[in-house]
């Protein structure tokens, strides 16, 4: 679902090569800054950062703690404002709509997938997944919807409430949630940190399976180099600034070059 004047950003991107990290981006962001407060007390929280992600792309976000990650993802979700630069999504520069604008294009526009799930406990795994569309008031493709469910490996559990299901079952859900609606870009703040590290690789290696077979861009970011392998590519932020990025990524490269960052 894109909102009018958007459209051929997707058409145009959907001749590329569905796999590379080089594809036209999806999200763009540039010389981005975040500060929070002032005075004596202001943190600079990103400094100067412009980065695109690429349709059909997992890229993951790294870096010591504090370096700006979430910030990033919140600036790039249009979860926080901006101090300067920009932020498109397609056409779109978020950093310019308004609350409401940017609630509608959140809603319609991006996934999200959080580290606690944030399912409603009295709704069925079925409900759940469908609740967006719903609120939305979109139809939903149910050739989709079954498909997804089969991919995440829920279908016996559909009518289950999230207190049923194990840790790894509620992320599928809220995997599932995410992507039936093929939103331009997933935002997955640490997807996998409540996680054993069996289910972990489950829902890691679907978030793969869907950037390379649905053409679905996602955002991870995670502390995590066995995670973050599972990405096309991984940036690593450091005092807010952009300063490393490796693609093809194994988790030693990624620890290694973690542990050159916090030297
Ligand atoms: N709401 C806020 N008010 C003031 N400072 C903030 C706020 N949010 C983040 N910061 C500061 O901005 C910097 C970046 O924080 P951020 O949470 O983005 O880092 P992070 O890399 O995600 O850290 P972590 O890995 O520990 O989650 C830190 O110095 C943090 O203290």
């Amino acid at each position: 679902m894109h909102m009018s004047g958007d459209t051929n950003v997707s058409d145009t991107a959907a001749t590329a090569d569905p796999h590379s990290v080089d594809a036209p981006p999806v999200v763009s962001a540039r010389g981005l800054d975040k500060t929070y407060g002032s005075g004596d007390s202001a943190v600079r929280a990103l400094d100067n950062v412009s980065v695109d992600f690429s349709r059909g792309a997992f890229t993951a976000i790294m870096g010591p703690s504090g370096s700006g990650k979430s910030t990033l993802m919140h600036c790039l979700a249009g979860l926080d404002t901006v101090t300067s630069g920009s932020v498109r999504l397609g056409r779109t520069d978020i950093t310019t709509l308004k609350d409401k604008e940017l609630t509608l294009l959140r809603r319609d526009r991006i996934g999200f997938i959080f580290q606690s799930f944030n399912l409603l406990p009295m709704l069925t795994a079925e409900q759940n997944i469908l609740l967006p569309a719903q609120i939305a008031k979109r139809k939903v493709d149910r050739e989709h919807f079954n498909h997804l469910v089969h991919v995440v490996g829920l279908g016996e559990r559909l009518d289950h409430t999230p207190a049923k299901l194990s840790g790894g079952q509620q992320q599928r859900v809220a995997v599932a949630r995410a992507l039936l609606n093929a939103p331009e870009v997933v935002y997955a703040d640490e997807p996998t940190g409540n996680l054993d590290s069996r289910s972990g690789s489950e829902v890691l290696g679907f978030l793969r399976d869907s950037a390379r077979e649905l053409n679905q861009t996602i955002v991870m970011v995670t502390h995590d180099p066995v995670a973050a392998a599972y990405a096309d590519r991984v940036i690593f932020l450091r005092d807010g600034q952009l300063v490393d990025e490796v693609r093809e990524p194994t988790s030693e490269i990624v620890l290694d070059r973690l542990v050159k960052l916090e030297s």
